[in-house]
């Protein structure tokens, strides 16, 4: 019998709960990643959800913890297609659970084929589901946020180091090598030793000035952990754990506590997703409020090109096709721009975006956009001044100008 370990939104091997496990037995282990067919051919949103700049982000992740394996003696496999098309049912498995309403049927699907023994894990949220002091997940985020900031706190970290070498991950199918367009704000490698880097890097200064600088559009203006925590390079604890010791050494500011504000946000959205499950993909969102959406073809074209006429959304655009990044800051503006001002059917700009983001995540995508749109975990609607959005967040339009 061999124990296999499925990976998914896990990609690493230090804090890492089924690998713990796995070394506690005797028995040979693999480690196995399937891409689902669906991911790599277009939707009914006219899109590839797994795009170009994702796919090679989450190449540059695979062949890094396929190295970290290597050296523990673990074979590690990349495939095209379902666990049970290629898995044995009677050897041992073990996983980390994901949260999204598609990964977790699939995850339902394999355990419930399963002879052998299985065993899942938590690990991509802050916090374990029997540590969440709620029968229902609260409406608003600052309801979940005082209830858990300072009553709840992540189980311990399992620490294992990464090696620096990487083992080459080829894909099944054609993939086209992108070089980074210099004027990126995310200019970092995917894996863990690349997230770990980041994470001491922005934790030995630029923290100390998150809060003031976190709604920029540069390098160091906020973490650029998103991309690393989706992938599962990185675990929210080990973010959690680190920021903790650089308080203790450094003080708390701010800036350190927004940090762990912004991480909640994180951790809000994973868990509404779970609870609200298949409903957070509905076009009247999860409060169920009807509205005539659009979908006009040419509308969603223009601003998925940037070419909308509105300077700062067309900037933001082309920076997302151009990098696979868009700040926070640009997130808001042009989703909202595209729910509020061009009423267009809010889940055709979400999944324009599952398919570019490099830090593509489900429940913080779908969440953040029907928050935009004022079908999600918002009471108020909330639609944005474009000018004065320009004029408090670029004011002497650097940013336009380095994208149109
Ligand atoms: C329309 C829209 C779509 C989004 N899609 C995604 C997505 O697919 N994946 C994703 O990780 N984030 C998404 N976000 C949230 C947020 O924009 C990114 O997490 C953030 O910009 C990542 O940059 P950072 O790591 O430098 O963030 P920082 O400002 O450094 O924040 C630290 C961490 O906190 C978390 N965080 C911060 N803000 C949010 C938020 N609003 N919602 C959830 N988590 C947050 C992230 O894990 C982030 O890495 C989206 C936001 C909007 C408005």
């Amino acid at each position: 019998m061999k124990t296999i370990i499925w990976y998914q939104n896990d990609l690493r091997v230090d804090d890492h709960l089924p690998l713990e496990e796995a070394l506690r037995y005797d028995d040979p282990i693999e480690g196995h990643f399937f891409i689902s067919p669906k991911q790599l051919v277009e939707n009914r949103f006219g899109v590839i959800p797994l795009g170009n700049e994702r796919l090679h982000f989450l190449k540059e992740s695979l062949e890094d913890v396929a190295g970290s394996l290597d050296a523990l003696g673990i074979p590690f496999f990349v495939h095209v297609g379902h666990p049970l098309e290629t898995l044995d049912p009677n050897d041992r498995l073990l996983f980390q659970r994901a949260v999204g309403y598609n990964e977790r049927r699939r995850e339902e699907e394999v355990m419930k084929k399963w002879k052998g023994e299985y065993e899942t894990f938590g690990g991509f949220t802050l916090f374990e589901e029997d540590d969440i002091p709620f029968e229902k997940m609260p409406f608003l985020f600052t309801e979940f946020r005082k209830a858990v900031e300072y009553d709840v706190r992540p189980r311990e970290l399992v620490s294992r180091k990464a090696t620096a070498a990487t083992r080459d991950v080829t894909f099944p199918f054609p993939f086209q090598e992108i070089e980074k367009d210099p004027r990126t704000a995310f200019p970092f490698k995917g894996g863990e030793l690349a997230a770990k880097r980041r994470l001491n890097d922005y934790l030995s200064v630029p923290i100390r000035t998150y809060k003031e600088t976190r709604n920029g559009f540069g390098v160091d203006d906020s973490t650029k952990l998103s991309a690393y925590l989706a992938n599962g390079s990185l675990s929210p604890r080990r973010v959690f754990f680190e920021l903790e010791a650089h308080e203790r050494t450094h003080g708390v500011n701010e800036s350190t506590y927004w940090l762990y504000f912004e991480l909640l946000w994180r951790e809000f959205f994973q868990w509404v997703a779970l609870e609200q499950g298949k409903r957070l993909f509905r076009t009247q969102g999860i409060r169920s409020k009807r509205k005539d959406w659009r979908v006009d073809a040419d509308v969603i074209e223009k601003w998925r090109r940037g070419e909308t006429g509105i300077d700062f959304v067309d900037a933001f655009m082309r920076e997302l096709n151009a990098t696979g990044w868009m700040s926070n800051r640009g997130r808001q503006i042009v989703a909202n721009y595209f729910a509020k001002e061009l009423e267009q059917d809010w889940r055709y700009g979400a999944a324009y975006f599952e398919s570019k983001l490099i830090d593509y995540d489900v429940a913080s995508n779908y969440g953040n956009w029907a928050y935009q749109a004022g079908v999600g975990n918002d009471s108020r609607n909330r639609r944005f001044n474009i000018e004065r959005q320009q004029f408090t967040y670029d004011p002497d339009g650097a940013f336009r100008n380095r994208w149109l």
